[in-house]
């Protein structure tokens, strides 16, 4: 069973992949924070920009099967290209599971993931994007892209610059500071070449 809160079509608004379509499919629940307001400042996750809670989101639902849930993603794709699904949450590797790859590559999808690490990925996954939080467990020490919300304090940039990532972005966190933490994360990327900008492009333009 998968407890899905939104399935729906837009352009991935950050990271290498900044631009291009996909399918979303978000997961309901993560293992950093409730979902709840309330519970927020006592979260080890404190800065989520997301509502991952329930399943009664645009093509939410609960879905009983891979190859149902992989269908309901087939069917926001509007042909044309390679589809792309991006799967996220929530922390969707509470629920990812080999059946679900296997359904999503069956009906041609390249699969990428946004996850926060704590848990590792499963094989056969195209894309893998890692976004670390201070204060968990970082587990999934590869992939294709490392993406920091910055600043988080007890988690600099120079704890990961060492792992096997092909990319590596810092991203402002989003918030009452945004502006401030772009210009903290344009500095950083300045003094330090190999970290890159990632901007929430979706948000400047009114896309999910
Ligand atoms: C909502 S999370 C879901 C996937 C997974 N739980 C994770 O944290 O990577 C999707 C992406 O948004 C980022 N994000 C969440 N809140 C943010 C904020 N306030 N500002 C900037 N990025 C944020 C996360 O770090 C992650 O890269
Ligand atoms: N357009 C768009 N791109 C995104 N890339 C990662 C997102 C996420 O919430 O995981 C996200 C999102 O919520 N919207
Ligand atoms: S780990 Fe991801 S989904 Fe969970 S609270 Fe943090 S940003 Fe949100
Ligand atoms: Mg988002």
């Amino acid at each position: 069973m998968y407890s899905v809160k939104e399935i729906y079509f837009t352009l991935q608004g950050e990271g290498a992949q900044t631009g291009r379509a996909a399918v979303f499919l978000r997961f309901a629940g993560c293992n950093l924070w409730t979902g709840r307001e309330e519970d927020r400042a006592k979260a080890i996750c404190q800065f989520c920009d997301t509502d991952f809670v329930g399943t009664d989101g645009p093509g939410g639902g609960k879905f009983a099967e891979a190859p149902a849930l992989a269908e309901a993603v087939a069917a926001q794709w509007p042909g044309g290209g390679k589809p792309l699904v991006v799967c996220t949450g929530g922390e969707p590797l509470l629920q990812f599971d080999s059946a679900l790859i296997n359904a999503l590559h069956t009906a041609g999808f390249e699969i990428a993931i946004e996850t926060n690490g704590t848990l590792p990925a499963p094989p056969g996954i195209d894309w893998i994007c890692v976004s670390p939080k201070a204060g968990a467990p970082l587990v999934q020490r590869s992939g294709q892209e490392l993406k920091l919300v910055y600043p988080q304090t007890a988690a600099p940039p120079e704890a990961f610059e060492a792992l096997d990532f092909k990319h590596f972005f810092l991203q402002p966190m989003d918030g009452p500071h945004r502006e401030a933490n772009t210009q903290a994360a344009a500095r950083y990327c300045l003094d330090h070449p190999r970290w890159r900008l990632s901007l929430q492009t979706h948000k400047f333009i009114g896309l999910a």
